[in-house]
């Protein structure tokens, strides 16, 4: 439960709702308790005056009638208001706090460093900013709206109730914690139930979702057969898990009724022998009879409130775990970074921390300002790391990282990665327009078309967006034109050029576009970002032949170094690689 205490700081924030709130449920309340007591006077009004008498008229009952009724309408209607105004405050409270949670979520998450998304599954990052943040906020409605209503509406019919007939109340209480602690097993199982139908639930869709997008992996391998088995096999758990459910919640609301009419026998049984003593009348039997009534829902609903809040609170803590996490990578300093000199890589050794994988060993080399670098190697040989270095998405596990002699690590994130261009080996486009995609990395909002058709230009995807009938305004995504691998990847190679940066970084982007595109978007680099820095990765020897210096990697380690012609030379791994790519290029023009 400790967990929920979190939240305390929004109920201060929010305090103004939470007290309206309790001043509401207690006017409602007072209203409500009131309403029985005009049964009461009826009662005994329409009692002592004898109705076999022929004195008494039919008008004057119609009268005791009309004005019981009357008033009687007349504090339900204020109750509602008053009930209405409860909702409208501490329900508001909870969607307030509920928003406020998730964008304390959200913003989290946007600091948490590359790792923590590497440990942590995605579906259970949207659980927990969606799921979990839903069931905190029916602590923070109906949970606290019921609970303080049951403390509430107890007080007033229990002092109004001992002021009747101490004995009575006494006698006809003593049902309602036994039903409470009754409910709540009943509700507790239900809870277990119904965990289990959403988990089976989740699966279910789980599979569907991966079967769908693996669709033409399925239809091409003529699994369809058997995806159709795994499906209904997935089905099965959860009807099974359901009806499981539906059985247990069908004894439930009968359970309640019988306890209700139980605690009412009990009641208008021990009422009748305290009259026949003449300790109460009949009136106050009646008014006895609906403050259990209006008490029985209150007291079940302890059950259903307690479990409320034990989910809360595991929901909170799940929550609480990600909120104190710290971001591994944290921004030291608010000073504009400039590059002019140099980047050195010195011993740096990388392990991954969720897998326990070394991805590079001892590496030394430099890059100088202006320079061309090229990276080639194996899979997995450690290329994409290097990137994720330079970009500071990762800080090595060895050695240091230096700009202009400075440690990467104690400079402003923000502003070295604003001098970066970088293209990721998996192209992301977002589900918006092309403009839009190809402009994300600027952060000014009236980008004049010119800069965007050139970006496009060079990146050689300017016709290819002529040729959609919406052109730049064309939307990406599941709506949206679905565009080929390569057309995907050349808006990514412009959304990093139209930056105009000073570094920029491909991570193999080049392996997915035809040899033309490639040689335009290299001369665009050499040409219109004339002064920048390149770091080429790729597994093409014809991207990085010019490079002024190749970095051939294996296994973690650079393992040759130099110009195209002087590894030629060396004839070693770069060596081999190359006459590999000439012979099966020899072969293809064959
Ligand atoms: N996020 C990660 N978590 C754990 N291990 C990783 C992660 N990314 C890469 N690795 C491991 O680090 C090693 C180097 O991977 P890296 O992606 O840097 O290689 P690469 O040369 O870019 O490969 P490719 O050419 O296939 O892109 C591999 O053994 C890989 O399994």
């Amino acid at each position: 439960m400790s967990s929920l205490y979190y939240l305390n700081k929004f109920l201060f924030k929010y305090k103004r709702y939470l007290l309206l709130g309790i001043l509401f449920i207690f006017i409602s309340n007072v209203f409500g308790v009131m309403m029985p007591g005009v049964v009461k006077d009826t009662i005994n009004d329409l009692v002592s005056s004898d109705l076999t008498n022929g004195d008494v008229s039919l008008g004057a009952i119609l009268k005791i009638a009309l004005m019981s009724a009357g008033l009687y309408v007349f504090y339900s209607v204020l109750k509602g208001i008053f009930l209405f105004y409860t909702r409208q405050t501490i329900i508001k409270m909870s969607r307030y706090i509920e928003y406020d949670l998730k964008n304390e979520v959200y913003d989290q998450y946007q600091k948490l460093s590359f790792n923590f998304y590497k440990k942590n599954a995605t579906g259970d990052l949207m659980n927990r900013i969606s799921e979990d943040v839903s069931k905190v906020r029916m602590y923070l409605g109906p949970g606290i709206m019921y609970t303080i209503n049951l403390v509430i509406m107890s007080g007033l019919i229990i002092f109004v109730m001992l002021r009747v007939s101490p004995i009575l109340t006494l006698y006809v209480l003593a049902p309602l914690p036994v039903m409470s602690v009754l409910i709540y097993f009943v509700s507790f199982k239900l809870n277990k139930k119904s965990n289990l139908v959403q988990s089976e639930q989740s699966k279910l869709s789980t599979f569907v979702q991966e079967n769908f997008s693996g669709i033409r992996v399925i239809k091409s391998y003529i699994r369809e057969k058997e995806s159709i088995k795994n499906f209904n096999t997935q089905a099965v758990n959860y009807k099974e898990a359901s009806l499981s459910l539906a059985k247990t919640s069908a004894l439930f609301m009968p359970t309640i009724v019988f306890l209700i009419g139980l605690s009412n026998i009990i009641t208008i049984y021990l009422g009748i022998l305290q009259a026949r003593e003449g300790l109460i009348n009949a009136g106050e039997i009646a008014q006895f009879v609906i403050f259990i009534n209006m008490l029985t829902w209150p007291f079940a609903s302890v059950g259903w409130v307690t479990s409320l809040i034990q989910r809360a609170a595991a929901s909170q803590a799940r929550i609480n775990e990600f909120l104190k996490e710290t971001p591994e990578i944290i921004n030291p300093s608010t000073e504009k970074v400039t590059f002019a000199k140099e980047i050195v890589f010195k011993n740096v050794g990388l392990v991954y921390e969720n897998s326990g994988v070394r991805a590079l060993t001892d590496v030394n080399f430099q890059i100088k300002k202006g320079e061309t670098i090229g990276v080639i190697g194996k899979t997995g040989s450690g290329k994409s790391s290097l990137a994720y270095l330079l970009l500071r998405l990762l800080d090595p596990t060895e050695g240091s990282i230096k700009i202009d002699g400075k440690n990467l690590n104690e400079l402003n994130i923000d502003s070295w990665r604003d001098l970066i261009g970088y293209v990721p080996q998996e192209h992301f486009l977002f589900s918006d327009s092309i403009r839009n995609n190809i402009t994300f990395g600027l952060k000014a909002s009236d980008i004049p078309d010119e800069m965007v058709f050139n970006a496009a230009k060079s990146a050689g995807i300017h016709e290819s967006i002529l040729e959609f009938p919406a052109q730049y305004e064309t939307k990406l995504g599941e709506r949206g034109i679905n565009l080929s691998g390569g057309q995907k990847q050349r808006i990514s190679i412009a959304r990093a050029l139209i930056k105009q940066p000073e570094f920029v970084i491909f991570d193999d982007c080049l392996s997915a576009v035809d040899n033309e595109t490639e040689e335009l978007i290299l001369n665009a680099i050499q040409n219109q970002l004339k002064n920048s820095t390149s770091f080429i990765i790729s597994h093409r020897i014809s991207s990085i032949k010019y490079a002024d210096r190749i970095l051939v990697l294996d296994e973690g380690k650079i393992v040759e170094s130099g110009k195209h012609d002087d590894l030629l030379t060396l004839n070693g791994a770069y060596a081999s690689i190359y006459a590999k790519q000439k012979l099966s290029e020899e072969i293809n023009t064959l």
